[in-house]
């Protein structure tokens, strides 16, 4: 059987890989059809949904797996947030979110100007494409936690509430 994930970044399609290591993974660009940066759980969660299924209409019988990363607001604390989707054949859809972390000020401050936070990921890290490596979770985490890690945990809760649902 055939998963299609919705992403081609590593961070995302390795932990595909690690969950559903008896699956054919097939990577895609899939549409995530909200802001390039998501700035609430409403948003995030649509993104990773509309990226699975997007998977699924393009690829009749396999799995879709749409995963978003995104940021959202507790009172005035900005925390990074992240969602995933899983779609069946049927198009019964899955959700999940993972951890999440209160993001610096001087991140918020960048971000309300417009910025993405993959860009402003590598200018504060002085580094190239934290977004599919480490991750923002990983640099604020001091590595112990990265973004492959944090995805995997998130297609943990897929691919357990979609064996749950199958069970019998
Ligand atoms: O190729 P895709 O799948 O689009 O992967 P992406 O890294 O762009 O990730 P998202 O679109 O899911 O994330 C939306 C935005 O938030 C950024 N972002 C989200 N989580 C991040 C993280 O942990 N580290 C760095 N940037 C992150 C990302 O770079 C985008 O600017
Ligand atoms: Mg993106």
């Amino acid at each position: 059987m055939k998963i299609i994930i919705g992403s081609k970044n590593p961070a995302k399609v390795n932990a595909v890989l690690e969950i559903f290591p008896a699956y054919t993974v097939i990577n895609m660009d899939a549409a995530s059809s909200v802001s390039a940066q998501p700035f609430s759980d409403e948003e995030t969660r649509e993104g990773a949904v509309n990226r699975a299924l997007e998977c699924v209409q393009k690829n009749p019988n396999t799995l879709g797996v749409g995963l978003e990363g995104g940021v959202m607001y507790v009172e005035d604390q900005l925390y990074l947030c992240n969602w995933g989707a899983l779609v069946d054949q049927e198009r019964n859809i899955y959700t999940a979110s993972g951890a999440r972390i209160p993001l610096p000020e001087k991140i918020n401050t960048e971000l309300k100007k417009g910025h993405e936070l993959g860009d402003v990921m590598d200018q504060f890290a002085k580094k190239q494409e934290v977004r599919k490596k480490e991750g923002a979770i990983g640099v604020f985490t001091n590595e112990l936690v990265t973004r492959k890690e944090m995805f995997v945990h998130i297609i943990k809760l897929l691919r357990g509430q979609w064996e749950f649902h199958n069970r019998f």
